[in-house]
């Protein structure tokens, strides 16, 4: 059996790509096992060097693995580009973080004793990736697990396993043993299961829908594993009446259309004060008509195709139901679609007239689309913002610091952006609240859930 690796542009077969037997998992899956014994005692600034030399073999390629990331994803190639440079940056980041694993030593309640705090990895980490970011959302793990002195197994998503196999390949190359980052290939809910019921494996770490990540904390709960969740997203932005109209606009656009609307941080729901949104929608809309709807190999494309027919016809669903009641289109809503090729591109759109009885302010779009909402306290805002199960991301554009302090105090997101459309950073804790996740990966925090927490005490001293 193999993965028909197609792209969503053209429809065309890119590459195809053996699926993994579960005897060959579990062979990798014990290997991995295996070879934590020796991994976890290499030095931390060894493991610190190799992660290095792989972030310059990646770098080294990026432009194959950026064209890899288009061919397969869609995703506009200038976007491939920088998620490349995004994807070296947490290898970068964590290189450094491996020399900083700090224990402590606490002061006893005894002349004859000595507590010592240590830090020791969990053992074999398994992580399941999504499709939208094949490069980044694979470091993202990988780069934190190994520096952690774990070994690591990864299961790249159906529609994009190229760019995941490159990147362990390169690994390799940089001089990371074999057995210690390795990949399969398969579908999510049969290799899952292999992951979650394997002895072998201590920890989960998987990026991509809430209804998969539930199931996966379900199914780890057998064996007690560690888990880290970066769940779905329905990103709340909010313009204040002070707001700065023309950079809100630009900030908006930045987040909304990145990859096609289709990132979990991505701007989902915008809450523009009700005596600013006619100023804010026609400013909004007079940019959004000059992006260009496109085969991302090609230069100037800003939007990309949707990964697959049941993205599209959720976005589809979405828009006609918010029309069907009562939305009205300022630009867009319309699509080209090649059912039997598997070519799908929307037009990025704008609803205004919004409410919260439409679907789209319910449920995550993962498209191009922005509906507009109004509110006239910010108080309002903030319950309009929190009332859904998501809490990954959250947005608001105001020069009021006291404005500033209340949505940042009170919105409950992991990710509060203050006049910024684009806050991701490996240097930054990302993850969300709510069912947007558990756990936090990148910054200081991204590293902690790959290590177990042990203390010696010491008796017997002389006094
Ligand atoms: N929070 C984040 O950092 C983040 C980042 C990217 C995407 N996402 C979310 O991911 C979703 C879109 O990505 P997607 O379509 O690839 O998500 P998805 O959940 O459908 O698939 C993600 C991965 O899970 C695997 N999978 C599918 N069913 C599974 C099962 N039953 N058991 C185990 N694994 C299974 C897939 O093969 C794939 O590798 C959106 O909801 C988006 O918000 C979140
Ligand atoms: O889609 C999810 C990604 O985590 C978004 S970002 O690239 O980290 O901003």
């Amino acid at each position: 059996m193999k993965l028909k690796i197609k792209n969503p542009a053209t429809g065309q077969l890119v590459q195809e790509v053996p699926i993994n037997t579960e005897e060959e998992i579990q062979q990798k899956l014990k290997r991995g096992h295996e070879s934590f014994n020796n991994w976890f005692k290499v030095n931390a600034h060894y493991r610190s060097k190799l992660l290095k030399k792989w972030s310059n073999k990646v770098q080294g390629a990026k432009e194959e693995i950026a064209k890899t990331i288009t061919l397969e994803s869609g995703k506009p190639i200038q976007e491939s580009l920088n998620e490349v440079d995004y994807a070296t940056s947490y290898i970068d980041w964590y290189a450094e973080e491996a020399k900083r694993i700090y224990g402590r030593t606490i002061p006893a309640n005894s002349e004859s004793k000595r507590v010592i705090v240590t830090r020791q990895p969990v053992g074999l980490v398994a992580a399941i990736t999504p499709w939208n970011f094949p490069a980044a959302m694979m470091t993202r793990k990988a780069a934190p697990a190994l520096a952690a002195g774990c070994t690591f197994i990864i299961k790249p998503a159906e529609n994009t396993p190229l760019t995941t196999i490159k990147l362990v390949q390169l690994a390799h190359e940089a001089g990371i043993p074999e057995d210690v980052v390795q990949y399969v290939n398969g579908y999510g809910n049969e290799v899952g299961k292999l992951f979650t019921a394997s002895t072998y494996v201590k920890k989960i770490t998987f990026t991509g829908s809430t209804t998969v990540g539930k199931l996966l904390m379900k199914d780890s709960a057998d064996t007690v594993k560690h888990i880290s969740l970066e769940l779905g997203g329905h990103a709340p932005l909010i313009i204040s009446e002070d707001a700065d109209i023309d950079f809100a606009v630009s900030q908006t656009i930045a987040s909304k259309f990145r990859n096609a609307g289709q990132t979990c941080i991505c701007v989902n729901r915008v809450l523009v004060h009700e005596n600013i949104v006619d100023e804010f929608s026609e400013k909004l809309t007079k940019e959004v008509v000059k992006l260009k709807v496109g085969n991302g190999l090609e230069k100037d494309i800003n939007i990309g195709p949707i990964i697959n027919e049941k993205g599209f016809d959720k976005i589809i669903y979405q828009i006609n139901d918010a029309m069907q009641k009562g939305a009205e289109v300022l630009c867009g809503n319309n699509y080209n679609a090649n059912r039997d090729a598997g070519c799908f591109f929307i037009h990025p759109t704008v609803l205004k007239n919004v409410n919260e009885n439409m679907a789209i302010m319910q449920e995550e779009t993962f498209g191009p689309v922005i509906p507009l909402t109004t509110f006239k306290e910010i108080e309002e805002a903030v319950e309009i913002a929190n009332s859904t199960p998501y809490g990954l991301a959250a947005y608001f554009f105001t020069n009021d610091y006291r404005t500033g302090a209340y949505f940042h105090e009170n919105l409950d997101f992991g990710i509060v952006s203050w006049n910024d459309g684009a806050p991701s950073a490996a240097h930054t804790p990302f993850g969300g609240m709510k069912e947007s996740g558990l756990g936090r990966e990148g910054g200081i925090e991204g590293i902690e859930s790959y290590l177990e927490t042990k203390y010696l005490s010491i008796g017997g001293l002389k006094k």
